[in-house]
């Protein structure tokens, strides 16, 4: 007797081992934070503690040469998780088509989403200080799960309907857009950091 897994969903992680960049990316992000009102205004009026350019600006990699540096490196992760997924993009390569900073503040968190009109999305980590919340995934079946048995509590990370990945500096994560996931909220002293992007 067998029991073959089916409809696999992927999470692909990498590790950008360059930590003049992070630490570049790092402080451009809370130069951005220092200088971009609207972004500052948009994260108040949606109750986001702390700051994020999600809405306020769609440049940054021609902005600074570190988010340029950045977006080239995705493009060529997101092409290997393309091809690790089997995914048809007619030959091409993903197209970056937004990417953000998020600096969260102790106690803040990012409840559960989905990044519609997009392909795939993904987060780099720049700083996670101790305590720092983790990402959460959620089984893309959990709506028609309303019958069936729990899982055991030691079933394998790939069975659970759950999944909590600790983030640490220079982390990527790439997944499939319509993946939803939550920010836990930030049970550090200091500030977390992260990058997160679209692709088209
Ligand atoms: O910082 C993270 O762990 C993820 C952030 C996120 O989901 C987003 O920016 O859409
Ligand atoms: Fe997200």
């Amino acid at each position: 007797m067998t029991a073959t897994a089916l409809f696999p969903t992927l999470l692909w992680q990498a590790d950008l081992a360059d930590a003049a960049l992070l630490a570049d990316l790092a402080h451009s992000a809370r130069t951005l934070a220092d200088d971009d009102r609207a972004g500052r205004a948009w994260s108040k009026a949606h109750a986001y503690r702390g700051y994020t350019s999600y809405a306020s600006l769609n440049d940054l990699p021609r902005r600074d040469p570190a988010f340029a540096d950045l977006a080239r490196w995705l493009v060529a992760q997101a092409a290997q998780f393309a091809a690790a997924a089997h995914l048809d993009f007619a030959g091409k390569k993903p197209r970056l088509d937004s990417l953000w900073v998020n600096i969260l503040k102790p106690g803040g968190s990012h409840s559960g989403h989905i990044h519609p009109y997009s392909s795939l999305s993904g987060t780099l980590y720049l700083e996670v200080p101790d305590g720092a919340g983790a990402i959460r995934f959620e089984d893309p079946r959990l709506p028609m799960l309303m019958h069936s048995p729990p899982r055991l509590p030691d079933a394998p990370e790939a069975m659970r309907n759950f999944v909590h990945v600790q983030p640490r500096p220079g982390l990527l994560l790439l997944w499939e857009s319509w993946l939803r996931h939550e920010v836990m909220p930030n049970g550090a002293k200091a500030d977390r950091i992260s990058i997160s992007f679209n692709f088209a």
